[in-house]
């Protein structure tokens, strides 16, 4: 396959709900806070990635959007805002496959990419490798570190983005025949944030510049101070 370009569809669950799995560790507004700084970095990177044209963001909170039009610069891929869907039995892919469908009638030769969120460790150079290796394939994705669950999904020009993002997804995504991209188990593509010893481990690490600020207000007067 020859990519002419990727959309990448990034899915936001609104703040207020996100990362529910860090609720016994932050206050409601810290936790929303967080899940808007993942988020911006995780946009951030994407968005100055060699090979992405444009990235379509999945959302209905309203701060994120304002953060991102705020956030608009036209050196970088531009972003577009896609509303959440109707109400579905399986939000996350739901989303996932109406970014993917605005993003085709946006970029209708692009490949198309599903990138999580939740990764604020995430640079640049990591996604691009990744997306040069997904390109030969119909469908290709990233695990996570833990190797059962998915960060990226990968599909070439024309296919049909189908997401089986959930529990065990790297295993519901290679029988659906998209092929396992082997990028090195240190790529910060690989760190999603989900439980609180994720975000203990991000306090040790390079993250983007919201979530450093993020982690540095909390350890200064915060749940992990
Ligand atoms: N637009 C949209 N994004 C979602 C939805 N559910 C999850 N996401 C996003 O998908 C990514 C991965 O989701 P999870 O790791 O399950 O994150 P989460 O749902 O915030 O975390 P938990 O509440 O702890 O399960 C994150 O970027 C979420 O914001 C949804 O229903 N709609
Ligand atoms: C939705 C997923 O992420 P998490 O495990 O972070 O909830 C997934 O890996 O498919």
């Amino acid at each position: 396959m020859t990519s002419l370009g990727w959309v990448v569809v990034v899915p936001v669950k609104p703040a207020a709900h996100g990362k529910s799995r860090l609720a016994g560790l932050l206050t409601d507004d810290d936790r929303a806070d967080l899940v808007r700084a993942m988020a911006l970095d995780t946009i951030a990177a994407a968005r100055s990635t060699v090979g992405v044209r444009r990235v379509v963001v999945v959302t209905a909170d309203d701060p994120l959007r304002r953060a991102l039009v705020a956030a608009s610069d036209e050196a970088e891929a531009p972003i577009d805002v896609v509303d959440e869907p109707d109400p579905s039995p399986d939000p996350l892919n739901a989303a996932l496959r109406a970014g993917a469908a605005a993003g085709r009638r946006l970029e209708p030769d692009a490949a198309v990419a599903a990138l999580l969120g939740d990764l604020p460790r995430l640079r640049a150079d990591d996604l691009a490798e990744a997306l040069h290796a997904a390109a030969p394939h119909l469908g290709a994705f990233v695990a996570d570190a833990q190797g059962t669950g998915t960060t990226l999904l990968a599909v070439a020009p024309g296919a049909e983005l189908d997401p089986r993002f959930g529990a065990g997804s790297a295993r519901a995504h290679a029988a659906a025949g998209n092929v396992e991209l082997d990028v090195p188990r240190t790529s910060t593509l690989r760190h999603d944030v989900d439980v609180p010893d994720d975000l203990r481990a991000a306090q040790e690490l390079a993250t983007g510049p919201r979530t450093t600020a993020w982690l540095a207000r909390a350890a200064a007067v915060g749940p992990l101070g």
